[in-house]
């Protein structure tokens, strides 16, 4: 478990303490809770379902990494599982602020990764700025998403977002999560290209058609894929590579562990994720290879 995870678990009420340290603390827990594990979680503490979301941000805001604002954001969301993914927001130092990635898109995109195709519910430690906002207008089932803040009661997106602009402005009926296979390929043999052919084949471009996906292998050979998620109003789409590294920050495995990454995309599309894949493993690591395939 990381320290900034553990120092938040002390800092806990009893008996809610307990509970969650039970959860928490196993070598399996990977940064989601089960709906099984959560019941368990309310019966033992006689929390509301609500009360325990609130309660376990503290413990998805200690994944946060943002040593520029130094304003740490946890989001949890709920898929139609039923099981709990947590988020944190990502700064990256060196790179334009546009990289960074919100809470809310952190726990979404990780829900997204784990194969999730709806939710029904985000928990948040702050009120979710424009951005976010517009970013879930984007899900599947975005209508009757609900929002859980700190000591308010829970809402629909909606009246976080009233008279929003969507996809169906732009004549997309095609939304961020749901199941989705672009049927793409390649003729490589490279278990890394593979990954990232399987991403690229899961991402959501439906604005400029470039489908993307990215594979990051660290250094004990572990691989963390990531699909692009393109949102109509374009500034909040969230490219492959942060999907990616988000996925290696809840999974615990330091950024510096990236030892190599393969980064496909369509071919002849109306814009390229590679100059921003480059610049940003230029920031973590100059020496980190990036193998690249338009397909
Ligand atoms: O809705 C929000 C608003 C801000 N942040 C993060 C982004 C950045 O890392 C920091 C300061 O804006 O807070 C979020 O994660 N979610
Ligand atoms: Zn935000």
């Amino acid at each position: 478990m990381r320290a900034s995870v553990q120092e938040a678990i002390a800092v806990l009420p009893t008996p809610f303490k307990e509970a969650v340290t039970k959860i928490v603390s196993t070598p399996e827990f990977d940064a989601t809770i089960s709906a099984q594990d959560f019941a368990a979680l309310l019966e033992e503490t006689g929390l509301s379902d609500a009360e325990a979301r609130v309660a376990l941000l503290p413990i998805a805001a200690a994944y946060s990494v943002a040593p520029i604002s130094k304003f740490y954001v946890g989001a949890i969301v709920r898929g139609q599982t039923g099981r709990l993914y947590l988020g944190a927001n990502m700064e990256y130092e060196g790179v334009q602020l546009n990289q960074s990635v919100h809470a809310e898109q952190s726990a979404i995109s990780h829900a997204w990764l784990k194969g999730e195709t709806q939710l029904t519910d985000i928990t948040i430690n702050y009120s979710p700025c424009g951005h976010c906002r517009q970013f879930m207008n984007e899900l599947n089932g975005a209508e009757s998403l609900e929002v859980q803040l700190p000591e308010r009661d829970a809402k629909l997106l909606h009246s976080y977002l009233p008279e929003a602009f969507g996809p169906s402005d732009l004549g997309i009926d095609q939304p961020l999560l749901a199941p989705v296979n672009h049927g793409l390929t390649a003729q490589e043999d490279d278990e890394l290209i593979q990954a990232a052919v399987d991403a690229t084949n899961r991402s959501h471009a439906p604005y400029t058609r470039n489908l993307s996906g990215i594979a990051v292998r660290d250094i004990k050979g572990n691989v963390y894929t990531g699909m692009y998620a393109e949102n109509a109003a374009f500034n909040p789409s969230l490219p492959p590579l942060q999907v990616a590294l988000n996925l290696m920050n809840l999974t615990n495995t330091p950024l510096a562990d990236v030892k190599d990454v393969v980064l496909v995309e369509t071919a002849n599309a109306n814009n390229s994720h590679l100059q921003d894949t480059q610049a940003m493993l230029e920031a973590l690591n100059p020496d980190i290879p990036l193998g690249y395939l338009a397909i």
